[in-house]
């Protein structure tokens, strides 16, 4: 198996060296040169299989020799053992049509720790092998962060950066990322909003120099092995509402577009997906995209559902490069306009590949915390304000294709936004008793302006010490 630049520039890797790559050379995305296909009895035949054996079906033939199936199954099992509940990613019905697929039982409450509890383990296994010791940066508007931090506390060859905007994650997530005392965890806020944060990272991966001096590695959606393990639970889900002998719809609560991009690859491999609803809070630049045909930049306003305020959405690079045919060229053009001039316009191709795939929808401030409300009256499930995000927006594709199945991927626990969960039901919810003390732990984080070469120095200075 191998892997592709989304630019076309950047040279072709095996499964082991783009994970520890990050990003491409050419300031592209890697993608696999082809994805493999299920087949219909092989797709039939995960129904009713454990999380664990449906992530070893899906995820094996992406990896090439990297690691045999004895070991990549000993690796999965390490990854999800300590999920807090016993199907990893249960599903629960809303409403007639409509389920809830609940992905926050992981160790630090949200859809990340599915892929970076993996990544950790694979990190782990492959830096033993060849004795590398790496520099893991991220980005993060909150969830990823604390995920990684998680994965990656108290390795010894590997430090991790990671980069949050100042003031606009909440509090559970700022102190989840501020709080692990290990001396390799370094917890930095960045005066800027996300998208500050994330171009600072791949300003740092562009810059061939510094990357090869500190062997920078990421493990944002950057990464093509998080989108893999994202991947397996479209699967889980779709079994379990009757794929591959009917078809599904998936809604997505979207920022970066790495969730929802691993709906796409599931159903490139197979996975009857009839549509993948894109669902944005008021920062809709890819809503407005799928309408218009325009992604234009318009800054991006703080929200209830914070992890989501995102404006340049990372994989829809991945989204482009399949719209256009995976002309490397076309994509580096669309993505040199965006840096240049905060726009590029869509051909009717691209759009028509897009519309094909994807729908959107867009749900404010006010309809996300009636959702909160409304979900809890009608069905006793208490949702994060993300999960509200996707659930309004399912409810309008729904009502327009109540014969498909829809699964709204619920991508946070609601403690981890007390404050907006409070205010919507009067509700607050409670963290779990592991993380009980989390507001009395000391906090340790390094404040920082939008600045490569002074966040270059400090990188330097913290692993030389
Ligand atoms: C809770 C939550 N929901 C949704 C999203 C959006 O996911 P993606 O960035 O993969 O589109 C994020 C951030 O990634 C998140 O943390
Ligand atoms: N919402 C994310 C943003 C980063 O997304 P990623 O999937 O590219 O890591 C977060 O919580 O940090």
């Amino acid at each position: 198996m191998s892997y592709i630049s989304t630019r076309g520039a950047a040279p072709e890797l095996d499964f082991e060296a783009t994970m520890l790559t990050g990003l491409a050379r050419d300031g592209g995305l890697y993608v696999p040169r082809a994805v493999p296909v299920m087949t219909h009895d092989q797709i039939a035949a995960l129904a009713g299989k454990s999380y664990e054996d449906v992530a070893l079906a899906v995820m094996h033939p992406f990896i090439g020799e990297a690691f045999s199936q004895t070991a990549f199954r000993e690796l999965i099992a390490r990854a999800y053992a300590d999920f807090g509940h016993p199907a990893r990613a249960p599903l629960k019905q809303l409403a007639p049509g409509h389920f809830l697929l609940e992905l926050f039982h992981g160790p630090t409450l949200a859809f990340k720790d599915f892929a970076m509890q993996l990544i950790g383990q694979m990190f782990q296994a492959a830096l033993a092998r060849s004795g590398q010791r790496v520099t893991i940066v991220g980005a993060t508007s909150g969830d990823t962060g604390s995920a990684a931090i998680e994965a990656f506390r108290g390795l010894a060859n590997v430090d991790v950066f990671i980069l949050f905007p100042h003031g606009r994650v909440s509090d559970v997530q700022r102190r989840q990322m501020t709080t692990p005392s290990e001396a390799n965890v370094h917890a930095l806020a960045v005066d800027g909003d996300f998208d500050t944060c994330q171009a600072l990272v791949k300003a740092m991966f562009n810059d061939h120099a510094f990357r090869d001096e500190v062997a920078l590695a990421g493990v944002n959606s950057i990464n093509w092995a998080r989108v893999l393990a994202q991947v397996v639970y479209f699967f889980f889900a779709g079994v379990a509402l009757g794929a591959p002998h009917r078809k599904v719809s998936f809604t997505v609560p979207t920022g970066n577009f790495g969730d929802i991009f691993a709906g796409f690859i599931a159903r490139e491999m197979g996975l009857p997906i009839a549509r993948l609803v894109i669902a944005t809070n008021r920062n809709d630049i890819l809503h407005r995209c799928m309408e218009t045909a325009t992604y234009e930049r318009q800054g991006v306003a703080p929200t209830i559902s914070p992890s989501m305020d995102i404006e340049v959405s990372s994989n829809f690079e991945r989204a482009l490069f399949w719209a256009h045919g995976q002309d490397g060229a076309a994509v580096a053009a669309l993505m040199g306009e965006l840096a240049q001039g905060g726009a590029f316009h869509l051909s009717e191709n691209a759009m028509a590949h897009l519309r094909g795939v994807y729908a959107s929808g867009r749900c404010d401030e006010a309809q996300t915390a009636a959702a909160i409300a409304a979900t809890l009256a009608e069905t006793g499930e208490l949702l994060c304000p993300h999960s509200a995000v996707g659930v309004h927006v399912a409810e309008t594709h729904l009502a327009r294709d109540p014969a498909t199945p829809m699964v709204t991927l619920a991508t946070a626990h609601p403690a981890k936004f007390p404050d907006a969960v409070e205010a919507a039901t009067g509700q607050r919810p409670g963290l779990p008793p592991r993380m009980a003390d989390l507001f009395d732990r000391p906090e340790r984080m390094t404040r920082l302006p939008d600045d490569l070469a002074t966040l270059q120095a400090l990188i330097r200075e913290r692993i030389a010490a």
